[in-house]
């Protein structure tokens, strides 16, 4: 039977589980057991062939067989040869042995085979209803799928109208992206320039912190210099109080010497009187002494005869006092002889007796004469103590003097000192403000409505107030002059500047203003009335009187002058003796005189204008008619405010050379005073024509000055001086190293208010500026006889 079966598809081990055939599909599992099956059952018969006994029936249920096996079993033959039968016998016995195993193996196969089939159809069956199940399963997912596959190609219809939008999209993408593209090497070479771009920012911003700690620490390091500097200014400000006291002090003290000195020169003159009525009185004394001593020289030669005489007498007397005795002891002598001789005798007594009383006389007279001539003696003596006296205190009176003297050069040195300290304290640009009194010709007496003086202790002397629309507009200035000051009074003010002039330095005075506030009156006054002289005089006759009392001091100076005016931005000479020119045809043409009038400044700072004359001058006299000859050229004309309206910039400059023959010090000085044209405003004046063309001219030579000032306050680095022919010409007095000082006049008119309110407000800010240190120019040797401008 198993041989029947050879073909039959060979059959699943019995090792097979029935649970894994059962979840095996059918036609796997065949396949499967067809490869391997089989040659596991031949294998492990070959096995049992060559190791174990094939007889054994428990051994026969473990073999398994292939169909080859089987085949090969089946078609195995006897190969013992043909006469050996036992042989054969035991092969065919071997491969019956085998057949049975192979048998009994079929009929367990197929046991296993019927079990296998039975189970194979439970779970075919199971199968079937499960692919049952699964079929109706499938199809309704078919179905589902179907509705799915709708879906899908419905969506796939969208999707492919998305995809070909897409696509649109896709192209406008790539479009875009390509742009993007450039736009991005774009980007990428921006990014590249912005980069570099950024590193140089980073390196500037670099720059810049660094700059800016530099900054920092200057910034730090100026505040230290600024807080040095107002410590400095403090300690300035107490030093300029200290110097200030020390200034009254020693203008106290050089007043009180002065009233010693003239006390002195009083008592040593006095003395020197008194001495003199001595010496006439020692001489009659010496005189009457000499007589006396003659008298009595002549007493005592007198006496002396008269002692002579009365020895004689005595000797004679004596003689005939023997010759008695003589006659007396011889008797035998006449009695007549005798008598002679007593007669004799007693003439002689009385002689002696008479002798003896002028001698007595004479003696008393000797005495008397002693006497005297002690008394001469001890007068002359006493004139002579008394003369010695007054020579010693004449010696003393001479010290003293000499120490007066002294102390008052030294105090006039350290008054100079102070003086210059205290200008540099002040900044070498102050201004003084001056009220001029209410004129008849002006709107009514109102002053007291439209300017008023502050009175507190701050601001008494130094402060104004302008009313206008019942706004009250304070400012302060260095002085402030009202209505009711004097020349004098404003004159003493400025005397110690004045000074300064002597003593080297350059000095520049202006007066500033609008027309009719009393600038001229201030600068040049009335010179015919003492009172009213103004400061140009007084300036001068002070320089005058300082030079000549100086002169003790061995200070010889030479002074020069020389006077100008700027009309219409040109230089006229107003001491040019051909100036015979009317002034009107003066003001139509600039250059009638036919001069350039050129300034140049020279490397010492001073300037000088080429054709101008330049006169020595040695007495205020002369100094006086050069004025009044200025004062007729000078350019006068006409406006609404003012009859005698000066339309030009008066410059008056003395130049003063000084040396000191006993120290050969040399000083050189320069005064300019200024009476500047007025500065009303072009609607104010109602100017037209020339007056329009004057009036401009003179505000731009103003604004051009206001500008100098301002922009040296400022220390820029361009100062513009060239900008008018009158900053241009100051320039050494403006540019820091003189002493300036400017008056601005005020005119209390309520209606000038608003004029006075500018001339204030510049004035103001003229006085908020400092534009540097007087210097003083000394020199060893004059290099130029001719003195230099400024
Ligand atoms: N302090 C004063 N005391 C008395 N009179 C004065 C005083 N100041 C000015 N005056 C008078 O006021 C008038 C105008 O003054 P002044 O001529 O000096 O003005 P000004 O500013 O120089 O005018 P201008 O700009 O036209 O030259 C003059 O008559 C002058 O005498």
């Amino acid at each position: 039977m198993p041989l029947r079966n050879q073909n039959r598809a060979p059959l699943p081990s019995p090792n097979v589980k029935k649970e894994a055939l059962s979840s095996i599909p059918f036609d796997k599992r065949r396949k499967e057991t067809q490869g391997t099956g089989r040659r596991q059952v031949l294998s492990t018969v070959n096995r049992q062939d060559a190791n174990s006994d094939v007889g054994s029936t428990e051994e026969c249920g473990k073999v398994e067989f292939t169909k080859d096996e089987v085949l090969a079993l089946l078609n195995e033959r006897a190969k013992a040869g043909k006469f050996d039968t036992k042989g054969k016998i035991e092969q065919m016995t071997d491969i019956i042995k085998k057949l049975k195993v192979c048998v009994r193996w079929y009929q367990q196969v197929d046991e296993t085979h019927v079990q296998d089939k039975e189970n194979l159809s439970s779970s075919l069956q199971s199968a079937e209803k499960r692919y049952s199940d699964k079929e109706l399963d499938a199809k309704t997912k078919e179905e589902e799928l179907r509705a799915t596959i709708t879906e899908m190609k419905e969506n796939i219809e969208s999707l492919q109208e998305k995809l070909s939008k897409e696509k649109l999209s896709k192209l406008d993408a790539i479009e875009n992206h390509r742009r993007e593209k450039d736009c991005r090497v774009v980007a990428e070479k921006l990014q590249v320039s912005l980069r570099e771009e950024l590193d140089k920012v980073k390196e500037e911003k670099m720059a810049a912190k660094q700059k800016v700690t530099s900054l920092e620490d200057m910034y730090k390091r100026l505040q230290e210099y600024n807080t040095s500097l107002q410590q400095y200014n403090t300690k300035l400000q107490t030093d300029l109080e200290v110097a200030r006291e020390a200034h009254t002090r020693a203008e106290k003290e050089k007043s009180s010497i002065l009233e010693n000195l003239t006390t002195l020169r009083g008592h040593s003159k006095s003395l020197q009187d008194q001495l003199a009525s001595s010496r006439v009185s020692q001489d009659e004394a010496v005189k009457q002494k000499d007589s006396l001593l003659m008298e009595v020289n002549n007493l005592q030669s007198e006496l002396q005869q008269v002692r002579d005489d009365r020895d004689r007498h005595v000797v004679q007397s004596q003689k005939l006092a023997g010759e008695i005795l003589m006659y007396k002891e011889s008797v035998g002598k006449s009695s007549h002889e005798l008598d002679i001789l007593i007669a004799k005798s007693g003439s002689l007594e009385e002689t002696c007796s008479l002798q003896k009383e002028r001698i007595k006389m004479l003696e008393q007279e000797l005495a008397f004469a002693k006497e005297k001539l002690k008394m001469v003696d001890l007068s002359m003596s006493h004139t002579m103590t008394e003369f010695e006296e007054q020579k010693q205190c004449m010696h003393e009176l001479q010290d003293r003097l000499a120490d007066t003297e002294r102390q008052l050069f030294e105090g006039e040195l350290l008054r100079k000192k102070l003086h210059n300290t205290i200008l540099e304290l002040k900044g070498n640009i102050r201004v003084f403000c001056r009220v001029r009194p209410l004129l008849p010709d002006d709107g009514g007496r109102q002053e007291a409505s439209v300017i008023a003086y502050p009175t507190s202790t701050e601001s008494l002397g130094r402060g104004i107030d302008v009313v206008q629309s019942g706004n009250k507009h304070p400012f302060t200035f260095d002085k402030v002059f009202d209505h009711g000051a004097s020349q004098e009074e404003v004159f003493f003010e400025i005397s110690q500047l004045v000074q300064s002039a002597l003593d080297g330095y350059k000095v520049c005075i202006f007066a500033y203003g609008q027309t009719g506030s009393g600038k001229t009156y201030t600068m040049m006054g009335r010179p015919e009335t003492p009172e009213q002289k103004g400061l140009i005089p007084r300036s001068l006759e002070q320089i005058f009187k300082t030079s000549q009392s100086l002169s003790t001091q061995g200070w010889k100076y030479k002074m020069q002058v020389s006077m100008l005016e700027i009309y219409n931005e040109s230089i006229r000479d107003l001491l040019s003796t051909s100036r015979t020119i009317a002034i009107e045809s003066v003001r139509a043409d600039s250059s009638t005189s036919g001069r350039q009038y050129t300034i140049t400044h020279d490397v010492n700072g001073n300037t000088h204008v080429s054709d101008l004359t330049i006169v020595d001058v040695c007495s205020i006299g002369q100094i006086s008619s050069l004025l009044q000859q200025a004062a007729q050229s000078r350019s006068v004309g006409k406006t609404h405010m003012n009859e005698q309206s000066s339309r030009s910039h008066f410059v008056f400059t003395l130049r003063i050379s000084g040396v000191n023959e006993s120290t050969e010090q040399q000083v050189q000085g320069v005064l300019n005073l200024i009476d500047l044209a007025g500065s009303e405003r072009l609607s104010r004046s109602g100017a037209t024509g020339d007056r329009l063309k004057e009036t401009q001219a003179i505000n731009k030579s103003l604004s051009a000055l206001s500008d100098v000032i301002f922009a040296l306050a400022k220390k820029e680095d361009h100062v513009p001086f060239r900008n008018s022919k009158l900053t241009y010409l100051l320039q050494p007095c403006l540019g820091g190293d003189s002493k300036t000082l400017m008056f601005v006049n005020i005119s209390p008119d309520p209606s000038s208010t608003g004029e006075s309110l500018c001339s204030l407000r510049f004035a103001a800010r003229v006085n908020a500026c400092e534009i540097g240190i007087p210097r003083r120019q000394t020199s060893a040797k004059l290099l130029d006889s001719r003195l230099s401008y400024g």
